[in-house]
């Protein structure tokens, strides 16, 4: 069978992770979570002392760490320079600086070479989830995916995950990081223009998962 690329994009909390991998795995495919990517560069930052405002340091550093990052949809790796950063990456604190880590150029430009270097390496093809990526990363993948759900979806399930934390809490900040991650200059959250919008709102995510991996059937028959 041919190799496929799959690009899912979106805002925090549209279901990207969950249904990328659930897809990869069902259909044979790798998966990288690109998020993952640019919370470990920023958790490198934040381990060396380096201020993420400072965004001449963060370009300066942004080539020392060793990012590597585990494909296997069933059990996703990510490390830094060898150490394991599944964990520490999902701090609040990484949360709160990873737009700002990721806005710089510099990085952005070592993170996207890495990532198309993954995606060209996958066998049999994988499923990329982001922000930009069917804008700037992988612009000729076979399909694009642009998930989409209401803020109100979007905090009750993230605040699901966070044991106990407050919706609208939850909400602000997703509305704060989605804000500064549009608004960039350098390959901002975007929709291509030939992707196809899902809105999970009034969806489960079995249901999403149904729909994206029969868009990947349809598109694999016409090829
Ligand atoms: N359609 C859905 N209905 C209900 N819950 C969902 C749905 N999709 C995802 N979820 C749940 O919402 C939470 C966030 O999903 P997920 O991490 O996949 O989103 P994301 O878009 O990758 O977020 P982020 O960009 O912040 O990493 C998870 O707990 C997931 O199980
Ligand atoms: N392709 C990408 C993926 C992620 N980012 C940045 C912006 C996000 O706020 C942050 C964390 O992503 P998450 O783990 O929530 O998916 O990483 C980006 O700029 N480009």
């Amino acid at each position: 069978m041919e190799s496929v690329i799959v690009a899912i994009d979106g805002p925090s909390g549209t279901g990207k992770s969950s249904t990328s991998k659930a897809v990869a795995a069902k259909l044979g495919l790798s998966y990288l979570d690109t998020g993952a990517q640019y919370r470990a560069i920023t958790w490198w930052m934040i381990s060396n002392g380096i201020d993420v405002q400072d965004a001449v340091a963060v370009a300066d550093a942004a080539g020392k760490p060793v990012i590597v990052s585990g494909t296997d949809p069933a059990r996703p790796t990510i490390t830094v320079d060898g150490v394991d950063a599944a964990g520490p990456i999902r701090t609040e604190e990484v949360t709160s600086k990873v737009s700002a880590v990721s806005a710089v150029p510099e990085v952005r430009e070592r993170i996207t070479e890495l990532q198309r270097s993954i995606a060209a390496d996958a066998p049999l093809g994988i499923v990329v989830e982001g922000r930009d990526i069917g804008t700037t990363v992988l612009p000729d993948a076979d399909l694009k995916i642009f998930l989409t759900a209401s803020p109100e979806a979007r905090a009750a399930r993230r605040s699901g995950e966070l044991k106990g934390a407050d919706v609208v809490t939850t909400q602000q900040a997703l509305i704060k990081r989605d804000a500064a991650d549009s608004s960039r200059k350098t390959s901002p959250l975007a929709k291509a223009d030939d992707a196809v919008e899902v809105d999970t709102t009034e969806l489960t995510l079995e249901q999403v998962i149904e729909c994206v991996v029969t868009l990947v059937e349809e598109k694999r028959a016409t090829a």
